[in-house]
């Protein structure tokens, strides 16, 4: 895959704002996310019809933009969607199933913590690696301990030239040191979905990823 659609993953579900969560998408989108993750999980997290109903609408309005649709963790519902790809964590259904049954001109991420689980994710022919959680988060009650900056540099020497995109609490003031540590961008839900001004937060985030990735070239 381009290792420019990870500069800003934006990832959310309806429980993740107290607003309309499409009107929250269209904001984002307007402000240049590269790649959106439909998260539909954990409390007052909808279901059935509903779910689908809303991965459909969110799917449209991503497409409207030119951008890829990635639902996280489920495949059925991906499916149904016409998705764009799945992310899958190492609690999910294994990569080598997901890949048998679903397009392989899908994009398939997965989730990795430490070493051994990256390099299991690029055995497995993941197409990029979720790093994280990089700092404290509110969002995922199952959080892993923070891996710190340290850890995404791990990963990034075990993943080669696979991309690798930071998660877990990201703010902007993060952003820099965490595309110095070598990822390929940030994935943000709170940081975007409960900001005032969804729409700048989300221009803001897309000008620090895209300046760290110049000032990074042009000082090797
Ligand atoms: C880009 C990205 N990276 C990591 C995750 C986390 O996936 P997982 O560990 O399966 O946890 P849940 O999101 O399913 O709670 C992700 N979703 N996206
Ligand atoms: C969905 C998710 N996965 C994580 C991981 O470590 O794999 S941390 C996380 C939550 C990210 O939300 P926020 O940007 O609001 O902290
Ligand atoms: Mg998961």
């Amino acid at each position: 895959m381009d290792k420019e659609l990870l500069r800003v993953y934006f990832i959310m579900g309806s429980n993740n704002t107290t607003r309309d969560p499409l009107t929250v998408l269209e904001e984002a989108l307007q402000g240049g996310i590269t790649l959106f993750q439909f998260r539909e999980k954990g409390k007052n997290a909808l279901k059935g019809k509903a779910k689908l109903d809303l991965a459909i609408k969110m799917k449209r309005l991503c497409h409207a933009y030119n951008i890829p649709f990635i639902v996280n963790d489920e495949v059925d519902l991906a499916l149904e969607a016409k998705a764009d790809g799945i992310h899958i964590g190492q609690d999910d259904e294994p990569l080598i199933h997901v890949k048998k049954r679903c397009p392989e001109n899908w994009i398939y991420g997965v989730s990795a913590t430490n070493e051994l689980e990256a390099r299991h994710a690029v055995q497995d022919g993941a197409d990029y690696i979720g790093v994280g959680p990089v700092y404290g988060t509110n969002t995922k009650e199952d959080a892993k301990q923070p891996i710190g900056l340290k850890g995404i540099a791990e990963i990034r020497s075990i993943a080669g030239e696979l991309p690798i995109v930071a998660i877990g609490g990201i703010k902007l003031g993060h952003v820099f040191n965490i595309r110095k540590a070598g990822a390929d961008g940030v994935s943000v839900i709170s940081g975007i979905s409960h900001a005032e001004k969804v729409r700048q937060t989300a221009e803001l985030f897309c000008n620090y990823s895209h300046f760290t990735a110049s000032y990074s070239k042009n000082t090797k």
